[in-house]
């Protein structure tokens, strides 16, 4: 999609709206017309030029009229640019949340969240900024055209003489601000250095103390202030300079109109009414080669962010981010489509009876490996254990299957009916995970467990039960209440899997994927854990990623991974009787 058509796209979200707001500016650009004239009447009326007379209190009475009516039309302009701009913006902030939110977990976006923050700030406001200004660019073209008219009328040669001149310095200035935005690029990149180097700082002193690196850290600190001590003189200075070109360019076109219409109106050709009326023009012409500058500055800034946002939605065609779909959060805010797709869904949630996995395939891009060719079959209430030797794939397996990676091949079928989209089908409801390292977030316990969920105290005593928190929420300063800090900073290791394992079965789910539950618990507690799962988790469908015995031993059915494959598999007997690597595991784990 190119630039323009981008922006074609953008403007047409709501074009009724667009085209008010276009009508609306257009009129308060061409609003200073009409005081032009009246200031030309009011000097030929004082100075005897002017053949029609409305008195000087008539004259000023018009002139205040004017000043009004373009007074309400900005306050009408100003509405109808809100309501049409923060409209694209949320259209396009929409669509991007909505696609990054279809993406599997792992691909979801392909830069850091900051990064991608970045993007949804400023690429966002660029663009809607280019399209607010688009409709600036139409209304000041239409000033041009009819003043420019109106002064060749008058007088073409003085109309050349004056403008052209100031036309050229103008844009000549406007044209230096592409270098303008190339120093302010500069000062502020290295502003954030030197931010960041005092950050670094200050949350590494012990560190810089213990490898004596003081100067070291000094001399790079000095480095950065210098580099942006320059890169900011820079930007002032250009700055400056065309900021006193674009403030004095009126002036130097006033000091022109003087020199060339003496002559003139001493001659009679030229009446001070007309002076006025080129000097009043002056000004909002040039604000006119200003503000159209402008918009092509915003324009070039729209086609990078443009570049960005479909970088940030991976190779997707860029009409994702323009597609016309309800602003609403919410049931009410869903396309026919979103609703086909929520009702597909439902007809497959009908209880799990059977889930069948064949030819599961999922390699990394970067490094080849992962998982190949992988069978697996879960009946309904059933306890399955994913096992195998440290980077085998049982991770990779899981995830797979529940669209947090995206599978290269295989199928999965629910019921009989194979899964399209897994990433959207596999919530909770149907199923519900931990991963091998819990996310938290500083808030209380009790809200990193809900979630946002519903909160029914039954529910949450039996899911901390199942998990085995309740001589931690007795021993915590608050109970649930306790705020865990910046990522579950102050929960240990086994306590932060728990939390984890406490969310995710406080929800109801027909299909419980637990990811590596158990490594940082204690023996008595793992052994509580297991056999509570087992015995509390209902009719629920059970896949465990473990190598622990004791999880192992409340197996139905074991499924040994080596090397991203299916080795072998089978009950904990017959494997231990025939498999060598579930040997290794089985007695390694009693070693350990
Ligand atoms: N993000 C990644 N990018 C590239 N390769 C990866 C990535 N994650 C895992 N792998 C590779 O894929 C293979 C399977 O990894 P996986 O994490 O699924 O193993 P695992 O059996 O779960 O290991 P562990 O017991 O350590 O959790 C490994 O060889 C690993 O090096």
């Amino acid at each position: 999609m190119t630039t323009f058509q981008f922006l074609w796209q953008v403007t047409m979200y709501r074009p009724f709206r667009y085209w008010i707001n276009a009508v609306v500016w257009t009129l308060i650009y061409l609003a200073p017309i009409a005081p032009g004239l009246i200031t030309k009447q009011f000097f030929d009326t004082l100075s005897g030029d002017s053949a029609v007379h409305y008195g000087v209190w008539g004259i000023i009475a018009l002139l205040i009229g004017a000043a009004f009516a373009r007074i309400a039309l900005i306050y009408i302009g100003f509405i109808t640019d809100i309501q049409f701009r923060f409209r694209i913006g949320m259209m396009l902030r929409r669509n991007l949340l909505r696609h990054i939110l279809k993406q599997p977990g792992a691909r979801a976006i392909p830069c850091s969240p900051g990064e991608a923050i970045s993007h949804f700030r400023d690429d966002v406001d660029q663009t809607e900024e280019a399209a607010s200004w688009s409709v600036d660019a139409f209304g000041m073209t239409c000033f041009a055209a009819v003043s420019s008219y109106i002064l060749i009328k008058i007088d073409v040669q003085m109309t050349l003489l004056v403008f052209l001149p100031l036309v050229v310095v103008v844009t000549a200035a406007q044209m230096a601000t592409s270098k303008l935005q190339k120093y302010r690029a500069a000062s502020r990149e290295s502003t954030s250095r030197v931010t960041g180097a005092i950050s670094e700082m200050f949350s590494n002193v012990q560190a810089i103390q213990v490898a004596g690196a003081e100067e070291r850290v000094i001399e790079r600190f000095k480095h950065f202030n210098e580099e942006r001590r320059r890169t900011m003189i820079k930007d002032r200075l250009m700055g400056e300079v065309l900021d006193s070109v674009f403030s004095n360019s009126v002036n130097i076109g006033t000091g022109l109109i003087l020199l060339l219409a003496g002559h003139k109106m001493r001659a009679g050709a030229f009446s001070v009414g007309d002076f006025a009326l080129f000097v009043y023009y002056l000004t909002f012409v040039t604000q006119f080669i200003t503000n159209f500058g402008k918009f092509l500055t915003y324009f070039k800034q729209m086609s990078v962010a443009l570049s960005r946002l479909t970088s940030l939605i991976q190779g997707a065609p860029a009409r994702v981010l323009t597609k016309k779909s309800s602003l609403q959060l919410g049931t009410g805010g869903r396309s026919a489509e979103e609703e086909a797709e929520e009702a597909d869904r439902n007809a497959q949630t009908a209880p799990l009876h059977q889930l069948d996995v064949s030819g599961l395939t999922y390699r990394f891009p970067d490094t080849g490996r992962g998982i190949a060719d992988v069978r697996l079959s879960l009946k309904r209430g059933s306890f399955t254990v994913v096992t195998g030797t440290v980077g085998s794939g049982k991770t990779t397996l899981v995830r797979t299957l529940l669209g947090l990676l995206p599978k290269d091949g295989g199928t999965i079928v629910w019921n009989g009916k194979p899964v399209d989209d897994p990433s959207t089908f596999f919530v909770p409801g149907k199923s519900a995970y931990t991963a091998q390292v819990p996310r938290l977030y500083s808030d209380t316990l009790r809200n990193n467990i809900l979630l946002g969920h519903p909160s029914d105290a039954g529910a949450l005593k039996q899911a901390l039960h199942a998990a085995v928190m309740e001589y931690d929420i007795d021993h915590l300063s608050n109970g649930l209440e306790t705020v865990i800090g910046p990522r579950g900073v102050k929960l240990s290791g086994g306590q932060a899997q728990r939390t984890a394992a406490a969310r995710m079965l406080v929800r109801d789910a027909e299909l419980y994927v637990f990811d590596d539950l158990s490594s940082a618990l204690d023996v008595e507690t793992e052994q509580k854990l297991w056999e509570r799962l087992f015995h509390e988790r209902g009719e629920a469908t059970c896949l465990v990623v473990s190598h622990r015995r004791t999880a192992l031993a409340h197996a139905d059915h074991i499924i040994v991974m080596k090397d991203g494959r299916v080795e072998t598999e089978g009950s904990v007997e017959e494997l231990l009787a025939t498999s060598t690597t579930f040997q290794e595991l089985w007695y390694g784990d009693e070693r350990s």
